[in-house]
């Protein structure tokens, strides 16, 4: 499905309820295996979710996580931890490129069976399940922090615990902090301290057997955007966001600031207004804590004709796609210079948005979500084509849904 967004304006006072996050969601699907009382309001509707939690009912011998990487990495350490179960682990084509030797050899330092099928350090994954009894292991935190998230998810099932030793720089630590305060609410000590994480084995009944979870703030990152490139003024409501949140994503609110949205926090509800033009001259951030809002900020850069430099973004090459690259590829085509590196994106000469007022660029999205829905915006700006516009169902299947409710028209082609 191909979508030709027309040039749209918000609707005035618009409201939407955004489902759960995905980050929250498939961390606890994993904690309800143990925790069997848990029951989850709210959870997120993205496929990567839905994936997951049938992966954890079925008694399939091959399970396929399709382009899922939370569910690859938590069901790795999930099926390695499980005895007497035997399964291969596989993916789409992108997920036998993104690397999982990472924690495949950390679980194998605590005794797991788990073999290559294909290429050596990538899914397909063959994993016979064993009683684990080791608990030390030391791991690379620099690659990704769900495999750390991983183990964690299955520590306090393990019979003596486990004692996680971080080496390297530390990457998405607040996925990292996600989990660990999850744990903890549900009575779990978990002791994080420098490089060092204790998690003690946890047997009984969970603290909290009722989960609400917050809606997902990457998603709302792209509600943002459409506020950014809207006139002075404008307003949009999202629910069931606080300002306490579990996310590290909720960052949004404080660098949209520098963009000229302002964030009001009422009774679990935000309140997204276009104060004020975007003042700053260029927009300087290490996204090392939150990767998956780069696409959000570089393409709203874009639109606002805001310069920027945005490091700390080692991981983008591993994800859906490349999407340093294909941020690139695709900015470079509404006529932006791009420089990226290997964990770097900067554009510093700007192309002309309402150059495209006579003709409509058409948007790759290289299976990416995040992709499609980061360029949807620009839509407040001039026609915009997204093609494979059903990526979303990733993480958002009801994305044009709320696109329509929000005033934004577009039809296929
Ligand atoms: O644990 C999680 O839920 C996630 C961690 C992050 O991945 P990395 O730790 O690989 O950067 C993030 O990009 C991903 O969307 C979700
Ligand atoms: C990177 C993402 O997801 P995953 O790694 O779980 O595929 C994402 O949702 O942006």
């Amino acid at each position: 499905m191909n979508l030709l967004l027309n040039r749209s304006t918000l609707l005035p006072n618009s409201n939407l309820q955004i489902a759960g996050s995905k980050s929250i969601s498939n961390r606890l699907l994993i904690l309800q295996q143990q925790f069997t009382e848990l029951t989850i309001q709210n959870l997120s509707d993205a496929e990567d979710t839905l994936l997951l939690k049938q992966a954890l009912t079925s008694s399939s011998q091959t399970i396929d996580v399709h382009h899922a990487g939370t569910a690859m990495r938590f069901l790795t350490a999930f099926f390695a931890s499980q005895e007497d179960r035997e399964v291969v682990l596989t993916g789409s084509n992108r997920m036998k490129e993104r690397p999982i030797g990472v924690l495949v050899l950390a679980l194998q330092e605590l005794g797991a069976s788990i073999s290559y099928l294909e290429n050596e350090g990538f899914p397909p994954l063959k994993i016979v399940g064993k009683k684990i009894k080791k608990n030390k292991l030391s791991i690379n935190s620099g690659v990704s922090s769900q495999f750390i998230s991983a183990l964690l998810l299955i520590a306090p099932s393990l019979e003596n615990g486990l004692e996680i030793t971080l080496s390297g720089n530390k990457t998405s630590l607040p996925y990292l902090e996600m989990t660990i305060n999850l744990l903890t609410q549900m009575g779990i000590s978990v002791l994080f301290s420098g490089n060092n994480i204790l998690v003690k084995p946890f047997q009984g009944e969970p603290e909290i057997k009722q989960f609400k979870v917050e809606s997902d703030w990457s998603t709302a990152s792209y509600f943002y955007s459409f506020t950014a490139l809207s006139p002075v003024g404008t307003t949009l409501i999202l629910n069931n966001f606080q300002q306490d949140s579990l996310q590290g994503d909720n960052i949004t609110a404080s660098l949209f600031e520098q963009l000229g949205v302002e964030t009001t926090f009422s009774k679990g509800t935000i309140l997204l207004t276009k104060t004020r033009s975007a003042v700053i001259k260029e927009l300087i951030l290490d996204l090392n804590n939150s990767p998956d809002l780069a696409q959000t900020l570089a393409v709203c850069c874009f639109g606002l004709q805001i310069p920027f430099h945005f490091n700390g973004l080692q991981t983008l090459k591993i994800k859906e796609t490349d999407r340093l690259e294909a941020l690139e590829t695709e900015l470079s085509k509404l006529g932006a210079k791009v420089i990226v590196s290997a964990d770097s994106i900067s554009m510093r000469s700007l192309g002309k948005p309402l150059r495209f007022q006579n003709q409509t660029p058409e948007i790759a999205t290289y299976n990416d979500h995040r992709m499609a829905m980061a360029f949807s915006p620009l839509a407040l700006l001039f026609p915009i084509k997204i093609k494979e516009a059903e990526v979303v169902k990733k993480s958002c299947p009801l994305f044009w849904d709320y696109l329509s409710k929000i005033g934004i028209s577009f039809s296929s082609y």
